[in-house]
């Protein structure tokens, strides 16, 4: 079967233009299989080896729902929520989304708040409701406290980049603190990204870290994340 080209997969037209300066033929294996089903709004359970594109592969879906989504809301909120476990990593996402979104940056915002040590300087930046926000489970704990994030109303997609590290690195208890702020309405469906290379056991991974209260409810996890996770488990 011939590989899948960019263009196949329906994104928007300024994101093929980025994509086409980034010089990127075609999509990585991990891209092939997560990008439809995150344009789908599939629950996504990724793991794929270093450097095989897991960025974009959760970027793009993302990407190419907000465009879409502006089109008929004109309402500015927060409405993706990346977590990663270093701000090195959060450096990294936020750049690969500003190449991606080059062609329409000012439809759609992000905001890296893992680097910047001044917490109060990041204070104006989300005022300004950034449509993505990328930081550390700590760093988006301490902005909920101060009510200078909020994200209840608005966020659809929530992906945690990384999440064996997430862990490792002893973010758990932060994330399990962000739960307790009902972070999430659960009227209204949420798309997470998950992205962990080197997972065993999906179901008890997500039940042990209490991930099935942030997706909402266990029955509605295992259709689609394992779904999600068969489909790209091998790559
Ligand atoms: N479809 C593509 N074609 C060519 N290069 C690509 C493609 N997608 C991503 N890349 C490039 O591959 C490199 C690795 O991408 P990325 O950092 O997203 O991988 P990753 O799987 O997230 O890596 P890590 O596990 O280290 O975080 C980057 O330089 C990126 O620009």
């Amino acid at each position: 079967m011939a590989a899948v080209r960019f263009h196949e997969l329906g994104l928007d037209d300024r994101l093929l233009k980025a994509v086409a300066d980034l010089g990127w033929e075609k999509p990585t294996l991990i891209q092939e299989k997560a990008i439809p089903l995150g344009m789908e709004g599939k629950d996504l359970l990724a793991r794929a080896r270093t450097g095989s594109g897991k960025t974009a592969a959760y970027s793009i879906p993302i990407i190419q729902s907000l465009l879409q989504s502006k089109m008929t809301v004109s309402e500015q909120a927060v409405r993706v929520l990346i977590l990663i476990p270093t701000k090195e990593l959060g450096h990294q996402v936020q750049q690969m989304v500003r190449q991606l979104t080059t062609y329409c940056a000012r439809d759609i915002k992000i905001a890296d708040i893992s680097g910047q040590a001044d917490i109060s300087a990041q204070r104006p930046i989300l005022m300004e409701k950034p449509d993505i926000v990328v930081g550390t489970p700590s760093r988006v704990l301490i902005h909920i406290n101060q009510k200078t994030l909020c994200l209840r109303e608005s966020l659809q997609v929530l992906v945690i980049d990384e999440a064996d590290l997430i862990f490792s690195f002893g973010f758990e208890d932060d994330l399990k603190s962000l739960l307790c702020f009902n972070l999430l309405r659960h009227d209204r469906p949420l798309h997470p990204a998950i992205v962990k290379p080197h997972l065993k056991n999906v179901p008890d991974y997500l039940s042990t870290c209490g991930l099935n209260d942030l997706l909402g409810n266990e029955s509605r996890i295992s259709p689609d994340v394992a779904q999600g996770a068969a489909s790209l488990a091998k790559y």
